[in-house]
């Protein structure tokens, strides 16, 4: 997942190559490269100018050690532990001394709420997502992945239980009760890629934790197709553990999951034993639409019509009417049809840009939803049908 911040910085530093082509007479006069040079660290100073001094009533938001946690002001919270859980990721507990804590009654801590983490040396703050909420005994635990040039994350891994750091929040990343108040969904289906996963996460923990409605009264369900790199960068085991206890106890098959690696890899030549067990066990490829055409044949969503014949075959779907699709590509008849709809149901999707690229199609400008193209749109899912986080 890229934050907002990270965007915005990027078209930023967009706009200001195409500068470049009204360069004055003495730069132009200037060996290309050191031209180039010059250029980036103009770049690099504006960047640097624009985070240190632009005036940000988030980023400048006070800091209280004495009032409860909050949007508008920063609270000091410890780091309790920091574990590493793949090559790139780490599990980082906090915790909120009790007096801090929010009230219980806080709407803002709904699922899915975030927390934004400053990063004190460079005095910037990005949002993550605490898996089990904004625990009643104040921990707070994330899900953090390490970009190799990322400035928030690498931070946070550097530091060591002890350290302290100040958060801001909650805050309301989707309100997904107005939604599904709104939606009346029979079905969300969640797609995730790496730590795209951890807002699903807090969700699906949140609906069908001891007293939440019981899912038996509710027809919602809910169906996880889950994907990372390899099986080392699988979510760890306090999210893999609590997810596959889920999908094998929830009655009325109300939670479905299903984990997805693009490859194996030299620690992990075959499907790790951990997952073998799991039926369907992880399958060694990316998400496609055939993924998840089967999906809703299985779970009942669409109907299993002459348009689209049964799974088990893997190859079911060769069976299809095809259609050209605007882009030119071939694809099925629309899974979206009317017809074959048996559930209503609402996509989303989280994971990294190019993820969301293939299954939802790129975002808009102002980073919504905008039409949905890639997999779900050669379906025939609009943007009533599909909801894209990053
Ligand atoms: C609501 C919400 C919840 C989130 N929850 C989580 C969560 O639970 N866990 C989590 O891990 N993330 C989460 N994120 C993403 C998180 O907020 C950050 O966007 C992410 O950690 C990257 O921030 P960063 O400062 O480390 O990287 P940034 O500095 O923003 O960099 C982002 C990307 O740009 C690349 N980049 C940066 N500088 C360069 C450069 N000079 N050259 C080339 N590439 C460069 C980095 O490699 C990286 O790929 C969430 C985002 C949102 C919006």
């Amino acid at each position: 997942m890229q934050g907002l911040a990270g965007v915005s910085r990027h078209n930023l530093l967009c706009s200001r190559r195409g500068a470049h082509s009204h360069a004055s007479p003495t730069l132009l006069s200037l060996p290309r490269k050191r031209l180039a040079n010059v250029t980036a660290a103009a770049v690099a100073l504006t960047v640097g100018i624009y985070y240190l001094a632009w005036p940000s009533p988030s980023r400048h938001a006070p800091t209280s050690a004495a009032l409860p946690l909050a949007l508008s002001r920063f609270t000091p919270v410890m780091i309790e532990s920091s574990e590493g859980t793949s090559p790139s990721t780490k599990i980082i507990t906090l915790r909120v001394p009790p007096n801090l804590l929010p009230s219980p009654n806080d709407h803002l801590l709904r699922p899915i709420h975030s927390i934004y983490v400053k990063d004190s040396d460079m005095q910037i703050e990005r949002p993550y997502t605490p898996l089990f909420g904004i625990e009643s005994d104040g921990h707070i635990r994330l899900w953090v992945k390490r970009y190799e040039y990322g400035e928030v994350g690498r931070w946070l891994h550097a530091k060591k239980p002890g350290d302290v750091i100040e958060i801001r929040g909650p805050a309301l990343t989707w309100d997904f009760e107005r939604e599904l108040k709104e939606g009346k969904w029979d079905d969300i289906i969640m797609i995730s890629g790496g730590t795209g996963i951890t807002p699903f996460f807090q969700f699906i923990h949140n609906y069908f934790k001891e007293g939440s409605p019981s899912p038996d009264s509710s027809p919602l369900r809910i169906t996880l197709l889950h994907s990372s790199p390899t099986p080392a960068h699988l979510p760890p085991p306090i999210m893999l553990s609590a997810l596959q206890s889920l999908a094998s106890t929830t009655p009325s098959a109300s939670f479905f999951l299903k984990l997805f690696v693009d490859k194996l890899d030299d620690t992990h030549p075959r499907v790790p034993s951990a997952f073998e067990k799991q039926e369907p066990p992880p399958a060694v490829r990316r998400i496609s639409k055939e993924d998840i055409y089967e999906v809703l044949v299985e779970r009942g969503i669409i109907e299993s019509s002459p348009l689209t014949p049964s799974p088990p075959s893997s190859s079911w779907w060769r069976f299809f009417p095809r259609s050209r699709s605007k882009s030119g590509s071939s694809s099925h008849a629309p899974a979206s049809h009317p017809q074959l709809r048996k559930r209503r149901v609402l996509f989303l999707v989280c994971g990294p840009e190019p993820m969301l690229h293939a299954i939802a199609g790129p975002r808009a400008q102002n980073l919504t939803t905008g039409p949905v193209r890639g997999i779900l749109g050669d379906m025939g899912f609009t943007s009533l049908d599909v909801r894209q986080f990053s």
